[in-house]
C-alpha cells in the first residue's frame, strides 16, 4: 500500500518533519494505477477512537501540496472531537485528482478497500467534492464508512447540524462581547451561502439580525435576498463593513495580515474551516484590534457529532442538536478562559482538546 519510492519522490525528507511537527501517528499512500486512484489517508490521533475524517477530492497543485493539506486537515480533527466530547480521534483522507471527471464505481470501490485495510483505525465520510452515492460505493467495500444517505440508515447531510452549532457558538461569543446573546439588530456579515451558510441565515432571520450576505455565486445571492431580506455585498466589500459580526463560511486563512486591519466587527463566528491563516499571528493580531473570535473547529463540529451519532448506530438527528447546543457553553468557557489567561482564544481551544486526550488517554491506560 504503501509507495515508498514515490513518498520518497514527492515530497523528499520533510515528509516525517511534518509528521513529527504535528503529532501524527500514521500516513498511508493509496496508488492503483488500473482506476488511477492516487490518495493519502492521515491517521493524525487515536487516543479517544478510531480517526473518523472526511475524504476530500481536488485536483491539488502538486502532491506535496496534497500533504500538506492532509496533516493539516487530519489534525484539525482530532482537536474537533476532542473538545466536542466525542471518542473519536482525529484523520482525514485526500483523492488528488479531478472530481468532474475520474470518479467511477471502480476508483470509489478501491478508495474503500484501501481504507478498509486499515481495519477501523480510519473511519471515512464526506468533504468536498463527495457525496452520499461515494460513500455508498466505498461502503460496498468497508464498513468503515459514514455519511450514509438517510434511507441507508445514515445521518444524511450534515450541514443544518454544522450550521445550528456555528449559531450556538456565535451565540455564544455575542453573550461574551455585548453581555446578551440576543442576536436581535446585530449587522452579520455572511461570507458564503452554501449548504452551511445558508442555514445559518435561516436562525439569524428568526432572531432578526441585519445580514449581509456575500459569495461567487449570483444566483444563490438572487435568491436568498429574496426570500431573507438579506443585503448583498461584494466579495471584497465584506471586509470593510461596518458590522457588529463577520462569519466565515466560505473558505479558509480569511484571517490574515490582508484582512485583519479591516475588519470594524467586534466578533468572528463563522463556520470555515482554517480561518486564521497564521493560529498565533493572527489570533494575537485579533486580540490586539479587540475582535473576539469564537475558534473555528468548536463551532463548526455540529458535522462531526452528526457523523459520530450515525457511526454509534440507530442515528438520531434530535440527539445530533442536543449535542451541537452544548458548543454554547463549551465557546463560552473557552472564551472566558482565553481572556483570564491573555492567550488568544484558538490556542485555548488546542490546549483544551489535548488535555482531554492526555486525561482519557491516561484512563485508558489505567487498570
Ligand atoms: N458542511 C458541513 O457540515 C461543514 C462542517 C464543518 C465545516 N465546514 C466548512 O464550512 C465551510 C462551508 O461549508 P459548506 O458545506 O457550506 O460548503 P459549500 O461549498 O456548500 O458552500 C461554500 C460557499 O462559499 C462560496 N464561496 C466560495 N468562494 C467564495 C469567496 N471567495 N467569497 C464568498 N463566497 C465564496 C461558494 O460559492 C459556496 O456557495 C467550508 O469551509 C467547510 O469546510 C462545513
Amino acid at each position: 500500500m504503501m509507495q515508498i519510492n514515490e513518498l520518497e519522490q514527492v515530497a523528499g525528507a520533510s515528509v516525517f518533519e511534518g509528521l513529527a511537527k504535528l503529532g501524527h501517528e500514521q500516513v498511508v499512500f493509496c496508488h492503483d494505477e488500473p482506476t488511477g486512484l492516487k490518495a493519502i489517508i492521515a491517521v493524525h490521533n487515536t487516543v479517544l477512537g478510531p480517526a473518523l475524517g472526511g475524504t476530500r477530492m481536488w485536483n491539488y497543485a502538486s502532491e506535496q501540496e496534497a500533504l500538506k493539506d492532509v496533516l493539516r486537515l487530519s489534525r484539525g480533527m482530532t482537536y474537533k472531537s476532542a473538545i466536542t466530547g466525542l471518542n473519536l480521534g482525529g484523520g482525514k483522507a485526500v483523492i488528488i485528482g479531478d472530481a468532474t471527471t475520474m470518479k467511477t464505481e471502480a476508483f470509489m470501490r478501491r478508495f474503500g478497500k484501501f481504507v478498509n485495510s486499515l481495519n477501523g483505525k480510519y473511519v471515512t465520510a464526506e468533504d468536498v467534492n463527495m457525496k452520499t452515492r461515494d460513500m455508498e460505493l466505498i461502503g460496498m467495500e468497508t464498513k468503515h464508512v459514514t455519511g450514509l444517505p438517510e434511507t441507508m440508515g445514515g445521518g444524511g447531510d450534515p450541514s443544518p447540524v454544522t450550521a445550528y452549532g456555528v449559531y450556538m457558538g456565535m451565540k455564544a461569543t455575542a453573550k461574551k462581547v455585548f453581555g446578551t446573546d440576543s442576536l436581535t439588530g446585530k449587522k452579520i456579515a455572511v461570507q458564503g451561502v452554501g449548504q452551511v451558510g445558508m442555514y445559518l441565515v435561516d436562525h439569524l432571520v428568526k432572531e432578526n439580525a441585519e445580514i449581509f450576505i456575500t459569495d461567487i455565486n449570483e444566483d444563490k445571492l438572487k435568491q436568498l435576498s429574496a426570500t431573507t431580506g438579506a443585503k448583498v455585498v461584494g466579495m471584497d466589500e465584506i471586509y470593510d463593513l461596518d458590522i457588529d459580526i463577520y462569519a466565515p463560511c466560505a473558505l479558509g486563512a480569511t484571517l490574515n495580515d490582508k484582512t485583519i486591519d479591516r475588519l470594524k466587527c467586534a466578533m468572528v463566528a463563522g463556520a470555515a474551516n482554517n480561518q486564521l491563516e497564521d493560529e498565533n499571528k493572527h489570533g494575537r493580531k485579533l486580540i490586539d484590534k479587540g475582535i473576539a473570535y469564537a475558534p473555528d473547529f468548536l463551532i463548526n463540529a455540529g458535522g462531526i457529532i452528526n457523523v459520530y451519532e450515525e457511526y454509534l448506530g440507530n442515528y438520531n438527528r434530535q440527539r445530533a442538536y442536543d449535542m451541537a447546543e452544548n458548543i454554547y457553553d463549551t465557546c463560552l468557557n473557552i472564551l472566558i478562559e482565553a481572556e483570564n489567561e491573555g492567550i488568544p482564544s484558538q490556542e485555548a481551544a488546542i490546549r483544551a482538546a489535548e488535555k482531554r486526550i492526555a486525561d482519557i488517554g491516561k484512563v485508558k491506560l489505567s487498570r
